[in-house]
């Protein structure tokens, strides 16, 4: 039986005392809480998790509002989704949602240590396939996702792509922000074929459509027809002339996808440790940080510093206004459809 399977079957109440796992190394921050390598300690089954501590301070929802999230999410099984296993509260002040580790961590980690000007082709199509599997297959139970960026992608060591969460939806929840112009519509599953349309760019020149001085990569040009045509399609700015992520699958782009053993040749092998990238972001934002506060400002001296953790979400409004920018600078690049006004609301 497989480790993960019979980790499954243990007793959950064994699982759900924080005693039962010795915290390793932070691997990561996110809006809501830092993410742990965990060993779980259960005498018969010890193995590596991933424990997320949302830090119910921090989060803009109640601690019952995130415990159906973590629920939800619990019920999608595929491979291409990463599905907790088990969630717990901690002292009332913190959710710990206990997953899969997945060894080599997420794309955007992956591309700020070592890929700073994006992947190749055939590692994006490896990447981008089973990412728009997962999303598929959320979409055909009539979840969006709302959150696809390389920060969400995962990878584990045998090249296996996982897609997290942390807030699936039901499209036609109420009340929630966005949500009036999907249900007007009725096309709310295509703002995920937007953002899947902004993180294959990501991915291919290495930052998002929102750079500083909002200048275009020098590599633009030099992507496929295929790769250009299929964000094209992803980017339109009417969202019913968007493939759904099934229709996607199909393109051409996808259609010579190699295995897995090619991202492993040429991303993943000779990668730092996700715990080590980490703790190099964090080095570095403190270099910043403290560069920044010192420029020009005699008084920095000796004032208190507080380390920054980078956070993976982007600013969505920059990012709209970064492709826009973009698609002007390029005249007929293959995304001009998106030349649309930079309102949020507008795109979904
Ligand atoms: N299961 C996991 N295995 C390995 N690394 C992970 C795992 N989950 C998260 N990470 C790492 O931690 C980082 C932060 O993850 P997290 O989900 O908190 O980010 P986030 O997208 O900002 O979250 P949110 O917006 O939901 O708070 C990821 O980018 C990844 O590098």
């Amino acid at each position: 039986m497989a480790r993960e399977e019979e980790f499954l079957e243990e007793d959950p109440s064994d699982t759900t005392f924080p005693e039962s796992y010795k915290f390793l190394d932070e691997i990561g921050v996110g809006c809501t809480g830092v993410v742990y390598k965990v060993i779980l300690c259960l005498p018969r089954n010890s193995m590596l998790v991933a424990i997320k501590a949302i830090d119910l301070d921090q989060s803009p929802e109640d601690i019952e509002n995130v415990e159906r999230q973590v629920l939800t999410m619990s019920y999608f099984f595929h491979p291409n989704i990463l599905t907790p296993h088990y969630f717990f509260e901690n002292d009332g002040r913190r959710i710990f949602v206990v997953m899969p580790f997945m060894s080599a961590g997420s794309v955007r980690s992956i591309i700020s240590s070592s890929f700073p000007h994006g992947f190749s082709e055939p590692c994006i199509a490896i990447i981008l396939k089973q990412t728009l599997t997962g999303l598929s297959f959320l979409h055909s139970q009539g979840r969006l996702h709302r959150d696809i960026k390389p920060g969400k992608i995962l990878i584990d060591s045998n090249g296996s792509v996982k897609l997290a969460s942390s807030s699936l939806m039901f499209t036609n929840a109420p009340g929630t922000y966005g949500m009036s112009p999907l249900q007007k519509y009725g096309y709310g599953l295509k703002c995920d074929i937007w953002s899947f349309g902004i993180t294959a760019l990501e991915l291919a020149h290495g930052c998002p459509p929102l750079s500083d001085d909002h200048l275009p990569p020098s590599n633009l040009n030099k992507l496929s027809k295929a790769f250009n045509d299929m964000v094209d399609s992803c980017l339109h700015r009417d969202p019913t002339k968007r493939p759904s992520a099934k229709t996607l699958l199909k393109h051409s782009f996808f259609k010579k996808c190699k295995g897995s053993s090619f991202l492993i040749k040429n991303v993943l092998r000779g990668l730092p440790s996700v715990e080590e990238r980490f703790k190099e972001t964090k080095i570095n934002l403190l270099a910043r940080f403290t560069t920044n506060n010192n420029n020009g400002d005699d008084d920095a001296e000796g004032s208190e510093l507080v380390p920054v953790y980078p956070t993976e979400s982007t600013d969505v409004q920059k990012v709209w206004f970064g492709v826009f920018v973009w698609a002007l600078l390029l005249e007929c690049p293959p995304f001009c459809c998106c030349l649309i006004p930079c309102n949020p609301v507008s795109l979904i």
